[in-house]
């Protein structure tokens, strides 16, 4: 493959995508793989992990969890049905670098409106294509997840002791704190009227944007709750103002023993007793809130076919999930938490294949959450019913509570 100049596409906007260069894989134990340049040329650098999900490349690449990750996806034949205007889960494309075997060469749907190639180019995202994605998955799933470097173009010149050294000086992902770096900077409201909700909104709650997927405020807009998503860096106070109902905790990327801000503002929200969902990063703040330690698994969870249990109904749900940390609590039975003023907590789902925490259940509080995705976006419905049963739980504390936060927009709860 001819080498073309790196700078050539680092403009953005290009109206074409390059001829793809010659690319290589680097990671971190020295072990390489050599391919050609996908999307962007130059050099990526992060933390490379498995994606196993068969569809919904465009919400895997756009998930801010995702930030600092070179993503391998294991399915085969990657960008066939293009990218378009309705899938991203957020505003850009996070993962940090894209690792595909036989990349699309023409996209080929209804919906597509243009290559995922171009899209790569476009915003700067480092990939590589032609390589065995399924030998890279065996090699991290027997040797654990790792810093990685896919260098492209100019950058794949130098020395292979050189791609290594710059993989070896790169920031590992544990102690990484990336959600304040992928959130907003504004608030802002998503209205249940705007998604198929018919009348006033039944509840609203206060949602912390620690790298939200734009699908998880539409799940609960439309079942009647106003979402008021707030920055990382949000305060009780900030919390407070919107008048919530309920507080939630979005997934997001990084390590969650540096979530330090999150977990306080947590404890204080649950002293206060507001019902508390989260999601992913969510319910390792819930954890960590609670007492208990985060650790890092040897490669994760995702893909959007993973088994959990329903421990306490011993169903089956096929769960989307995205996560490289995992929630180190005790699996049989409730327990009081270490923060004893919460009182019993208990592991309400467990993953089926290597029983890692997937759920949290306070017994005391009203506060709960998983580490799987419900909002599924890519992925199976089974875990739905999440979203409805924190509206239920909403509305128990309030028929509990009548005086607090009983202000006029409950008044049409139907
Ligand atoms: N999707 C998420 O929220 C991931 C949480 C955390 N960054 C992890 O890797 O475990």
């Amino acid at each position: 493959m001819p080498i073309v100049e790196s700078n050539k596409v680092t403009d953005s906007k290009a109206a074409t995508t390059p001829t793809p260069s010659a690319a290589v894989l680097v990671l971190e134990d020295g072990r390489m793989f050599r391919g050609r340049s996908y999307g962007a040329q130059g050099t990526a650098l992060g933390e490379a992990v498995f994606a196993t999900g068969m569809t919904g490349y465009q919400e895997t690449i756009t998930d801010p969890s995702y930030a600092r990750q070179l993503v391998v996806q294991t399915a085969p034949h990657i960008g066939n049905t293009g990218v378009n205007s309705d899938d991203a889960e957020s505003r850009r494309i996070w993962v940090a670098g894209y690792i595909v075997r036989d990349a699309a060469r023409r996209p080929s749907n209804w919906r597509s409106e243009r290559s995922l190639d171009d899209e790569l180019v476009d915003q700067g995202i480092v990939g590589i294509q032609g390589v065995d994605t399924r030998a890279i998955t065996r090699h991290l799933r027997e040797h654990k997840t790792m810093r990685a470097g896919i260098f492209s173009g100019e950058a794949a010149q130098a020395t292979d002791k050189e791609l290594l050294d710059a993989v070896l000086a790169s920031a590992p992902m544990e102690g990484a704190a990336l959600a304040e770096e992928v959130s907003i900077d504004e608030a802002y409201i998503v209205e249940p009227k705007d998604h198929g909700w018919e009348g006033e909104p039944r509840f609203s709650i206060a949602a912390v944007d620690l790298g939200i997927k734009a699908m998880t405020p539409v799940r609960f807009a439309e079942r009647g709750v106003r979402v008021h998503v707030l920055p990382a860096t949000s305060t009780l106070d900030d919390v407070n103002a919107v008048n919530p109902d309920g507080f939630f905790m979005s997934n997001g990327p990084g390590d969650p023993a540096t979530a330090d801000h999150q977990v306080s503002l947590l404890r204080s929200v649950l002293d206060e007793k507001l019902p508390y969902f989260g999601i992913c990063f969510g319910n390792q703040i819930l954890g960590r809130a609670l007492g208990f330690g985060t650790y890092k698994l040897r490669y994760g969870h995702r893909g959007i076919n993973q088994p959990v249990m329903d421990r306490r109904t011993g169903k089956v749900e096929i769960t989307s999930q995205n996560h490289g940390f995992a929630v180190d609590a005790p699996l049989n039975g409730s327990t009081v938490a270490p923060e004893e003023r919460y009182g019993r907590v208990e592991v309400s789902h467990v993953s089926l294949n290597d029983d890692v925490v997937e759920g949290l259940a306070c017994l005391d509080i009203p506060a709960f959450s998983v580490q799987y995705h419900p909002e599924a976006a890519a992925g199976p419905h089974d875990a739905a019913y999440l979203f409805d049963r924190f509206i239920d739980l909403m509305a128990d504390t309030k028929a509990a509570a009548p005086a607090k936060n009983n202000d006029s927009k409950t008044e049409d709860k139907k």
